[in-house]
């Protein structure tokens, strides 16, 4: 993009912004206009100042409307950047109009801000909304779901009309090579354009009209307003571009065309800004009513991507096999109709049909793909590991507090499934501090009572090592023999470690993923924990599995995970939630604070110290940069001792050695380290009850979830907490969300909803495919139904025979790089 481009997008930015905001007095665009006053001289010399002069006139001739004629000359201020944005990048071929005009695009970005779009598949929207929120930029390439044949999949696209070399490289720039990609680019939204008398029109909707050019006129002066009259009956209606001249020469008076744009009218007056127009002479002229808009770049149209995609449809038909057998598919519509619909629908119901099919099927694959991870090569029985030595009782009777009755029930549910040959697959749910370590060693402990190994995996050394400085000091007392295994060890000691445990001679190991390497032998697994904390993959969980005879597999998790995404990647699994805090915990008062907080906030944590209190603070970065004026860990340790000479203050990052981290972990653990100041290596499971304040730096710079776990290292223990959170944002939804709330659960489907579920899930890390249509945090039914389905699938592999191999097919380990 050149400079003048990006002021441009800039001021069409401040613009929407504005539009958005209301049109507050204290606009964008004032601010913009101001900005531009003092680069414009810099970018003089960068680029010709008559389109920087034009555009800073622009901006101030709007910042200085009233609120209301704001709004409405707002329709007219994006035409004018966007026929500008046009002049200053290279023309489009001939023959390629904007479908998508400005206000279309603002309309779809405001739509997808406020959420106002319903799922077609609830109810149906007006059919110009997208069918559901069919996630902007959703559209990258990756292992898509579906089960097309190799034809489809590997044809290239150049047998198309009108792809050319050119062309191929631009598709190719939106990840789209093959007909398979084109027919998953699902489009963004779609435009309802049924034709409309002009009597039905209405100020400030967007509308088609049919009807016949009368004349055509292009104004003068640096912006080109182009009228045409379009007749209809006895009435003509203007229709109206900026510096769009083509138009004249391609619609000349007599042609009979459809426009489509925005409908303005003052007094009895009617025009359109018009934001696509087609001939609507010529055979038959058969038109679709609901036209599909796809996420277009500079060079590559909605339209013209219209036209690509509508070919592959009309070739493709019939090559999509329908996997599902007579009678199951009534309730679907069929595959390759959906295919069709989902990009060119008949009527709103035939798209909601079509959308509903595609949601489930994709949640359904994804959902049997990682079940058939997960299970690994052979389904054999598993140990029943039922023998009670009273080693479960003795570890209750030597905590220094009583379960709770989640704990307890859960720690039932989970013995149950051990003592059976089925093979457990259990996931516990449990919010930070919940108290999820004693579940798991209740089952380790079952385990090893049974003659049995114990395995438990940990996200991070850090973690690992306090998960074994807990075990052993618990279950050592019980004779249990317990080992750590990380990377960093040196050699000798790892190897004794994977003598011993090949042996025998350990009991229950505690790791990281050193725990999966090849070099790792058991004598007798019998249970594989995994604590996940959202780190690990599917894939690391089966190769823990695959180290014994078909051990019990549980799986701890600390962010409660939304319902469809539970569903989703943990749908075979049993789920245990342990729904209950320990009795006496406070909630931890969560405040944001701006940099002129600070001398208050050091006061407070002085006073916390003097009470004997430790202090986390969390820093986005290690070390300082030139690039960016974020704090770093390195320079805050510096000026908290200075602040505070007579503590200890600590570092703590991940560029350290295992050693030195053990070393300062194991201090701060002690109340030898009144501060720690950290990067998020302390993020997952850290657990230093007396430590009672967390201060997050730069906390706009962290995710939702990852600010909960952060929150959730303090209020461990029975004294009050706080969360202190540093940031000079000023409004963040995460933050406030933080300040609001304590609820796992609230923060977790929040969370869903902002980030999209692709990142939650580390589909991308672990080659899953993507969830292109489905959003799940609307589609819930959906989710449920295909879940239930999916069970069936795995419970009668031999009756869903075509299911199975149209997952397995597209996602064996070549494809997707897992093994
Ligand atoms: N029933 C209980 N009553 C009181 N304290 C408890 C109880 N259960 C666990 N604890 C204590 O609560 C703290 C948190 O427990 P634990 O580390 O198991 O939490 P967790 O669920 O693993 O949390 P995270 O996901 O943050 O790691 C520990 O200090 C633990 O000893």
């Amino acid at each position: 993009m050149n400079t003048l481009r990006l002021v441009l997008a800039n001021l069409r930015k401040a613009a929407v912004a504005e539009e958005r905001q209301g049109y507050t007095n204290t606009g964008a665009l004032g601010g913009f206009s101001v900005f531009l006053n003092g680069i414009l001289p810099r970018l003089e010399q960068l680029v010709p100042g008559r389109n920087l002069t034009l555009m800073r006139q622009i901006a101030l001739r709007y910042a200085h409307m009233s609120p209301l004629k704001r709004r409405e000359a707002f329709p007219a201020l994006l035409a004018e950047i966007d026929g500008l944005t046009e002049e200053a990048g290279e023309q489009r071929p001939a023959g390629e109009e904007r479908s998508v005009s400005g206000e279309e695009r603002l309309t779809a970005e405001k739509r997808s801000v406020s959420g106002e779009e319903q799922p077609a598949a609830a109810g149906g929207p007006g059919v110009c909304g997208r069918p559901s929120a069919l996630s902007p930029g959703g559209h990258g390439k990756g292992a898509g779901i579906s089960g097309f044949p190799e034809k489809v999949k590997d044809s290239s696209l150049q047998f198309l009309k009108g792809v050319g070399p050119e062309r191929m490289k631009q598709l190719q720039g939106l990840g789209l090579e093959t007909a398979r990609d084109l027919l998953l680019y699902f489009p963004r939204r779609y435009e309802d354009r049924r034709l409309r008398s002009f009597e039905e029109l209405r100020d400030g909707e967007t509308a088609s009209v049919y009807g016949t050019v009368v004349y055509g006129q292009v104004s003068p002066g640096r912006i080109k307003v182009i009228k045409l009259g379009i007749e209809q009956g006895r009435h003509v209606i203007q229709a109206v571009w900026f510096n769009r001249t083509y138009v004249l020469r391609q619609y000349p008076v007599g042609t009979r065309v459809v426009v489509t744009g925005k409908i303005q009218c003052q007094r009895h007056l009617c025009e359109i800004l018009a934001a696509d127009i087609e001939s609507a002479d010529g055979e038959g002229s058969a038109r679709d009513e609901i036209v599909p808009v796809y996420s277009e770049t500079a060079r590559l149209s909605s339209k013209t991507l219209r036209g690509i995609v509508r070919q592959v449809v009309d070739r493709t038909e019939g090559l999509f096999p329908e996997f599902l057998g007579a009678g199951a598919g009534e309730k679907w519509m069929e595959r390759a109709q959906a295919y069709r619909e989902i990009h060119f629908p008949r009527s709103a119901e035939s798209l909601a049909l079509a959308r509903t099919r595609l949601v489930w099927e994709e949640v359904l694959f994804l959902q049997l793909a990682v079940a058939l991870l997960r299970r690994g090569p052979a389904d054999a029985a598993s140990p029943a590991l039922n023998r009670d030595t009273g080693m479960v009782a003795g570890l209750l009777a030597g905590l220094p507090f009583g379960l709770t009755k989640a704990q307890e029930r859960v720690i039932g549910e989970i013995l149950r499934d051990m003592a059976g040959t089925k093979g457990m697959a259990r996931l516990v749910q449990g919010d930070v501090g919940s108290g999820k370590t004693v579940v798991a060693m209740a089952a380790l402990l079952r385990a090893v009572e049974s003659g049995y190994q114990g395995a438990m995996m940990a996200p991070t050394e850090i973690l690992a090592e306090q998960h074994y400085q807990s075990l052993e000091k618990s279950l050592t007392p019980l004779g249990v023999k317990i080992a750590l295994l990380l990377g960093s060890q040196s050699r000798s000691l790892r190897d004794e470690t994977l003598r011993r445990l090949a042996l025998g001679q350990v009991q229950v190991v505690v790791g990281t993923h050193a725990l999966i390497q090849e070099s790792v032998s058991f004598r007798r697994l019998g249970l594989a924990v995994t604590d996940e904390q959202h780190r690990f993959g599917v894939r690391q969980r089966s190769l823990l599995r695959g180290k014994g005879e078909s051990p019990h597999v549980l799986v701890l998790t600390a962010t409660p995970i939304p319902r469809t995404l539970a569903l989703t990647l943990y749908g075979d699994l049993q789920l245990s939630v342990i729904d209950e805090m320990p009795a006496g915990r406070k909630p931890v008062l969560t405040r944001r604070l701006s940099e002129r907080g600070r001398p208050s906030l050091e006061k407070f944590m002085e006073e916390q110290m003097s009470r004997g209190r430790q202090i986390y603070v969390v820093c986005p970065l290690v070390q300082g940069s030139e690039m960016s004026d974020l704090v770093s860990a390195e320079e805050r340790a510096e000026a908290l001792q200075r602040r505070f000479p007579q503590q200890r203050i600590a570092l703590l990052h991940g560029r350290m050695k295992g050693g030195e981290k053990e070393a300062v972990m194991h201090e701060f653990q002690r109340g030898g380290i009144h501060i720690l100041v950290a990067t998020t290596v302390v993020e997952v499971g850290v657990n230093v009850p007396n430590a009672s304040v967390m201060v997050i730096e730069g906390a706009e710079r962290f995710g939702l979830a990852q600010l909960h776990q952060l929150r959730g290292r303090v209020g461990r223990g029975s004294e009050q907490s706080y969360c202190i959170l540093m940031s000079e944002a000023k409004s963040s939804r995460r933050l406030e969300v933080l300040c609001r709330t304590q609820d796992g659960f609230k923060i977790a489907e929040e969370d869903l909803r902002l980030r999209g579920p692709g990142e939650l899930m580390g589909t991308r890390q672990h080659g899953l495919p993507e969830l292109r249509l489905t959003d799940l945090s609307r589609d819930g039914l959906l989710v449920e139904q295909a879940h239930l389905f999916a069970q069936k699938v795995l419970a009668e592999p031999d009756r869903y025979q075509a299911v199975l191999e149209a997952v397995s097919g597209l996602y064996d380990s070549g494809k997707t790089g897992i093994h």
